[in-house]
């Protein structure tokens, strides 16, 4: 008898929302939420596997790719895939989908609410009630920055940065933008303006970063860039770590060349809670949740579900990545 067809999901994801595999296929999944899955575990399981449902965490690189001699298809369950070797990929005929599109607004919204945070400190705010600091009421306490009508900064003008730049148009602030191709339609759509990096970084109260990470987007923000912004100027990250270079934006906050950063993501995840950054009462750190909705997360899932039955079925996935 001919096998089904085996898909190894390297994260405890619930039950539910995997249905539609246990008809048709052989699963199993790696039985911890919080953990990623050992690596001597994803190679042994990928030697048996048809597909693989991954995490942004997992490093899919070409040992991984290489061990999965009837490998298919690499579903992420994310809109980053700078975690999957893609070249070894397309060169073994595996097909890497990830999840574009369900999660845009939650991501935008996350990001406004990181600005949002670092600007008007709700962090340190929150933290001064609760710890029992707050004895009157005083003119400057805790005081932080507008947002409205201040101009923002968008580094990767994509999905995400559109739907920030929307959320944007709501505080009526200037919207500055960079990519490396100009989008008419979206200048239009929300008064963004097209500028070099170096004026987006110089002009901007609010910079940010929503590049994928790629050889070109590595360390984009170092010493020299946070040189040139604002001593008032606000940095968020809501894309991946290594955009940053982390002591040089360490230092930058640290001598007031900067002001605050808003941070969900971080070169290495986790970040080690003994980490500089972590020390400064005007950095803002979330653990990578720019997506993290329950509606969201249970969509992606659903997205990398259909993917990876229309690939083991012989048909189109709804959204591979062009490789
Ligand atoms: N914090 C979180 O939890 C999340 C983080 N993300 C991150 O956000 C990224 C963006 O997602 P999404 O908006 O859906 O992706 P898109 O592909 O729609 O947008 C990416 C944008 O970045 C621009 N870009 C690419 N390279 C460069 C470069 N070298 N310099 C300047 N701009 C560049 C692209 O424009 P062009 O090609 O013209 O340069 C594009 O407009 C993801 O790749 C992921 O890393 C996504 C979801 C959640
Ligand atoms: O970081 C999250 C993603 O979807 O990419």
């Amino acid at each position: 008898m001919k096998r089904k067809p085996y898909i190894f999901i390297t994260r405890k994801l619930p039950a539910g929302a995997l249905e539609q595999l246990y008809h048709s296929f052989e699963v199993s999944m790696w039985e911890s939420e919080t953990e990623s899955v050992p690596r001597d575990v994803l190679l042994k399981e990928t030697q048996k596997a048809d597909a693989l449902l991954t995490m942004l965490s997992d490093k899919i690189d070409r040992e991984v790719l290489e061990a999965g001699a009837s490998l298919k298809v690499v579903a992420n369950l994310a809109v980053g895939y700078d975690n999957i070797d893609l070249k070894t990929a397309s060169e073994r005929d595996i097909v890497v989908c990830n999840t574009p599109d369900v999660l845009t607004d939650t991501t935008a919204d996350l990001a406004f609410a990181l600005l949002m945070a670092a600007a008007r400190r709700i962090v340190e705010a929150a933290e001064y009630v609760k710890e029992g600091e707050w004895k009157s009421w005083s003119p400057l306490l805790l005081a932080g920055h507008d947002i409205h009508h201040k101009t923002i900064g968008i580094v990767g003008m994509g999905k995400i940065g559109e739907a920030l730049a929307k959320r944007a148009t709501g505080f009526e602030m200037e919207i500055l933008y960079h990519n490396r191709t100009r989008k008419p339609e979206a200048e239009e759509k929300l008064g963004a303006q097209y500028v070099s990096f170096d004026e987006l970084i110089q002009r901007s109260d609010y910079i940010v970063c929503l590049t994928p990470l790629t050889a070109q987007t590595k360390g984009i923000f170092n010493g020299g860039s946070f040189k040139k912004m604002k001593n008032s100027a606000i940095f968020v990250n809501a894309s991946r770590g290594p955009v940053v270079d982390e002591q040089a934006l360490y230092e930058a906050l640290v001598s007031g060349e900067i002001s605050a950063a808003g941070l969900d993501v971080f070169e290495t995840e986790p970040i080690n809670a003994d980490h500089p950054l972590l020390t400064l009462k005007n950095v803002v750190a979330l653990p990578h949740i720019g997506s993290s909705s329950t509606e969201t997360r249970m969509e992606m899932m659903d997205l990398c579900t259909y993917n990876i039955e229309a690939v083991l079925t012989g048909k189109q996935p709804k959204t591979p990545v062009e490789l």
